[in-house]
């Protein structure tokens, strides 16, 4: 199964002080399915007014795209085997295999740019490359990712999103959704209301937390799309109040995919947490009531754990997670675990039912 073919070292990660991002360089993934609208997105903010230097990285996987698509970021003509210029100061390269490389590139460039704008390929996994920013960032790298911004097709994204895959396989498009930070609902000049009501419904129901946004031809405003800081601990209180406001999400048409959410008062282990998490994510060890594994695509939350003073931020997306201290204190005697899951085959009173029965601080041991 494809998610077993990149899985990274997996470290166990200890809560670590709050982070900030300061001086460091932000990257956001732009992903969405064929044609939603994400070249289109890259040259609206390239071409906008935003006084950032932005280095675009074209993620082709190995595709034949790779021509055509340098040609619409720099509507040059040129091919970049190596960094382009911009003349507004923005770089453009295109990555082959994965992006690894093209960090060594960027890190070579330091200095030269102050945002890193990542395109995968409509058929990629953005999680992947997600992870390995993560994983790049806890190595002490200068850069940390910002967001994961998914461009949807508002006349094709509902028939994308309920493309049978065959057994054991995501679909890709609702896979992207259930990643995302925020959402660009793209085309909505080709669509009715009804129909964009559809989309957003079937949006909501894949991933809970995520923002929506609608637009024509790629159009948003800026700030909806950078410097989002999905990750960053000083976000706590938002993160905190959303999952707090999050109902259970209805039906939608590729139903493996969903958000579970549930609140648990009091304190957890942190030991057991760390057990909890890992036997969710690596070893899949969860079954829903129909006996199939529970795969958990992303995972949020605020979290009160023993001992500490302070909410820990849960972060996971694909295989690897983190547990961050954040600068937000508990009130007295209001310690609220708040939890969001989403992935497929997901059973909220199985998942709720495992998580109470072995991660709950036990006051007596
Ligand atoms: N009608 C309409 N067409 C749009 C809109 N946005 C983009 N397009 C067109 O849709 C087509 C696909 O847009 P791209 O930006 O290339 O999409 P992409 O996601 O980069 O496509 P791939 O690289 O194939 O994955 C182009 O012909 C765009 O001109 C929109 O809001 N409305």
């Amino acid at each position: 199964m494809e998610e077993e073919d990149d899985c990274p070292e997996l470290v166990p990660i200890d809560p670590k002080p709050p982070v900030s991002s300061v001086g460091q360089i932000p990257v956001t993934i732009i992903t969405g399915y064929l044609g939603a609208g994400k070249t289109t997105l890259l040259n609206y903010i390239l071409t906008e007014q935003h006084n950032k230097r932005i280095a675009v990285i074209l993620n082709e996987f190995g595709e034949g795209s790779a021509l055509e698509k340098s040609l619409a970021v720099s509507q040059a003509g040129e091919l970049y085997e190596e960094w382009l210029e911009l003349r507004n100061g923005c770089l453009c390269c295109s990555v082959k295999d994965n992006g690894l490389k093209a960090i060594e590139n960027l890190m070579e460039k330091k200095g030269k740019f102050d945002y890193i704008l990542l395109e995968t390929t409509g058929l990629a996994d953005p999680g992947a490359v997600a992870s390995m920013f993560w994983v790049d960032a806890e190595l002490g790298s200068d850069i940390y990712l910002d967001g994961i911004v998914t461009v949807i097709d508002a006349k094709y994204g509902l028939q994308q999103l309920s493309e049978e895959k065959a057994e054991g396989l995501l679909n890709e498009a609702a896979r992207q959704i259930a990643l995302a930070d925020l959402t660009i609902i793209n085309k909505t000049d080709l669509v009715s209301g009804e129909d964009l009501d559809r989309v957003k419904d079937t949006v909501r129901s894949i991933n809970g937390l995520v923002k929506i946004v609608e637009t024509q031809r790629s159009r948003v405003d800026l700030s909806e799309v950078l410097d989002l800081h999905s990750f960053d601990t000083e976000n706590a209180a938002n993160l905190s109040e959303k999952l707090h406001l999050m109902r259970s999400p209805h039906p939608h048409l590729d139903k493996s995919i969903l958000t579970v959410t549930f609140e648990v008062p009091g304190d957890l282990s942190e030991d057991a947490l760390n057990l909890f998490v890992q036997d969710l994510l690596w070893e899949k060890l969860f079954l829903n009531k129909g006996g199939q594994p529970m795969t958990v695509i992303r995972l949020k939350g605020i979290v009160a754990l023993a001992g500490k003073d302070h909410q820990v931020m849960l972060q996971g997306v694909h295989e690897l997670y983190e547990l961050n201290e954040t600068p937000e204190r508990w009130e007295e005697n209001v310690r609220i675990n708040r939890l969001v899951f989403i992935g497929r085959n997901l059973d909220k009173d199985v998942l709720q039912e495992h998580f109470l029965a072995r991660v709950l601080h036990k006051l007596d041991n």
